[in-house]
């Protein structure tokens, strides 16, 4: 495997399509080699699950990973249901999220991507965020991905389910958090 191959923990396959998509779009393209692990993911804030679930994935595959969370937060409800939002779709899916919201004077939300970088078991993972505000909207566009169809992202009109690939992915937490960690990696194999 070639040295510039980083290892991507995950088991969420549109996450890795994104992913991929980001990193090999620039300048110095960084390749990902996905594996799927089943990391245990722990309660607590975005920043603890996801130094907990990298340090997890590290010892699991025994060599240096990047895993990532995504959470998405609502003002209204003072940033839940923040990391735990997988399961909220799970149980009340799109028009849940929608409804949680009825009675609040805000449907402010933020999409935030945490990615964590572990240079292998038993070191302390590193954190890269990026952060996309919007609103909560009823769900317009194709149900691919998550919750993407009721985010709109500020000032776009659209919601990320509308929105061609290369769109969201020049805005979206996800790219923000990943120019992050590019430059980490770049100031990394200088030295
Ligand atoms: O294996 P991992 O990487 O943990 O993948 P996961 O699907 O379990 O992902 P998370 O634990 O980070 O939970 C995030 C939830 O938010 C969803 N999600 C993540 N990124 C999203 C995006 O850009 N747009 C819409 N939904 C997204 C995802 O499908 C999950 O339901
Ligand atoms: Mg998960």
């Amino acid at each position: 495997m070639p040295s510039k191959t980083l290892v991507f923990v995950t088991g969420n396959a549109n996450k890795l399509r994104e992913v991929k998509a980001i990193l090999s779009d620039g300048p110095a393209p960084i390749e990902i080699e996905s594996q799927s692990v089943d990391v245990p993911e722990i309660q607590g804030t975005t920043q603890e699950v996801a130094i907990a679930k990298c340090r997890a994935a590290a010892e699991q595959i025994g060599g240096p990973c990047i895993t990532e969370d995504t959470a998405l937060c609502f003002d209204a409800l003072n940033g839940l249901p923040g990391p735990y939002v997988k399961q909220f779709m799970q149980e009340i899916g799109h028009a849940g999220l929608n409804a949680m919201l009825v009675g609040f004077p805000t449907k402010a939300a933020q999409a935030v991507c945490t990615f964590a970088y572990s240079a292998g078991p038993g070191t302390e993972p590193i954190l890269f965020e990026g952060r996309t505000e919007g609103t909560i909207v009823p769900p317009r566009g194709p149900n691919t991905f998550g919750w993407d169809p009721v985010f709109e992202p500020l000032d776009t009109g659209l919601t990320y389910a509308e929105m061609p690939d290369d769109q969201k992915n020049k805005l979206s937490h996800r790219y923000k958090a990943l120019e992050k960690l590019r430059a980490f990696l770049q100031e990394q194999a200088k030295s």
